[in-house]
């Protein structure tokens, strides 16, 4: 594949283990992108806490000139206990981010993986086959309301315009289509005003895909029925906090939080791509993170940039990697990181060779063809 144009990709490492998941990613890209002709360049910038320490701010201008100029964003992890309590954490480099890149829609595919329903904490019967995505709103509600905080009192104001519940849940039918067809609206409608319109504004949209089905939960009852039928789900449409706690709980029943990538994106601009986990403080430094969660986002990061094959073979290439016994500690294995990151990159190599020998074969029969 050679691609016309070269393409930007700006890697935020940020702080605990977010170097070295990022970078396990950013080696498999490097391998398909010389390999396969695909033009990506890399930039890496600070960002989070490691950019408060160099610069005073976790999004230095900097960096945000950097990913407003680029094809994409490859984001490691931020945050960490140095920085709790600071009046500008990390985190808050976050949002400024999505915010900043209109990156309202968030995209957080989860499933069991065949072969591997033993790793799931969930009994074998419950988690085969299990496949949800969650499709999480990243720009409004609590993330964004006005805070006050005073010494005896305080206050998160939640707040969503109809307009951004509209464009969050086209995204989600829409994603249904390609799918199972099916949208699982999470709300708290029986207490939120938010949630009454969010519901209200779901079944306006739901009108335009007749084709799709669509049902209600209340996020306490959704949060249960993960973990004791994830089946039942297909897409989940769900608002900024609830998506953000479903999708730490939905992660699990693959069998780790690590195994877990996202794509972010906006109606237009470069996408951001993350795992969904944090920061790790507690395992970060000692090469046994487990990388998948950042490995899929650089497929998913492929997939959106069209790349769709390339995104496909690195994807196998992990699934192939743990089903072949190769895992870290969190997914019951002994393989450090980077040995784990190697052992994706070994799978995609045999991939490419047999993808090569494929391009081989179609230009000789185009040669006896012509
Ligand atoms: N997108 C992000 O950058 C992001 C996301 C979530 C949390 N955070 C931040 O990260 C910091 C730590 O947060 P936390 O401890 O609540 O959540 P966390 O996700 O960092 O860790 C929770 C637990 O899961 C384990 N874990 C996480 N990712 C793993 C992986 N890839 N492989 C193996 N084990 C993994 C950790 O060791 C820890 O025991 C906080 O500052 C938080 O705000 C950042
Ligand atoms: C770090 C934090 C601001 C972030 C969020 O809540 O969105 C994280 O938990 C996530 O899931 O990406
Ligand atoms: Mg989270």
């Amino acid at each position: 594949m050679n691609k016309d144009k070269d393409m930007k990709i700006v890697i935020l490492p940020g702080d605990g283990v977010g170097p070295e998941v990022s970078a396990e990613a950013v080696k498999c890209l490097e391998l398909l992108s010389s390999h396969c002709g695909l033009g990506l360049h890399f930039e890496t910038h600070a960002f989070g806490g490691a950019a408060i320490d160099a610069t005073g701010s976790p999004l230095p201008d900097s960096t945000l000139a950097a990913c407003q100029g680029a094809d994409a964003v490859l984001l490691g992890a931020v945050g960490g206990p140095r920085w709790d309590g600071r009046t500008e954490m990390p985190e808050a480099g976050l949002l400024k981010l999505r915010r900043e890149l209109g990156l309202f829609a968030n995209l957080r595919p989860a499933r069991v993986i065949q072969g591997l329903e033993a790793l799931s904490p969930l009994r074998a019967d419950l988690a085969e086959g299990a496949d949800v995505l969650v499709v999480r709103e990243l720009t409004g509600g609590v993330y964004f309301g006005d805070r006050v905080l005073e010494d005896d009192a305080a206050s998160d104001l939640c707040v969503y315009s109809r307009a951004e519940i509209e464009r969050i849940a086209h995204v989600a039918f829409q994603s249904a289509r390609r799918r199972g067809r099916k949208v699982t609206s999470v709300d708290k409608a029986n207490v939120m005003a938010t949630s009454k319109l969010w519901r209200r504004t779901v079944v306006e949209v739901a009108e335009h895909y007749p084709d799709v089905a669509l049902d209600h939960m209340y996020v306490d009852a959704a949060a249960m029925a993960l973990v004791t039928n994830p089946r039942r789900f297909d897409v989940i449409l769900t608002e900024n906090m609830f998506g953000d706690i479903l999708s730490d709980e939905l992660s699990v029943i693959g069998g780790s939080i690590g195994l877990l990538g996202s794509a972010s994106v906006g109606a237009s601009g470069p996408g951001l791509f993350e795992p969904i986990h944090g920061s790790a403080p507690d395992i970060a430094g000692l090469d046994i993170v487990n990388p998948a969660g950042a490995i899929t986002s650089a497929a998913m990061m492929l997939e959106q940039l069209g790349m769709a094959d390339m995104g496909r073979f690195l994807a196998e290439a992990l699934g192939k990697t743990m089903l072949g016994g190769c895992r870290t500690a969190d997914m019951g294995g002994s393989a450090r990181c980077s040995e784990f990151g190697e052992a994706v990159r070994e799978h995609l190599r045999r991939r490419l060779v047999r993808y090569d020998a494929h391009l081989e074969l179609v230009t000789m029969n185009r040669g006896c063809c012509a």
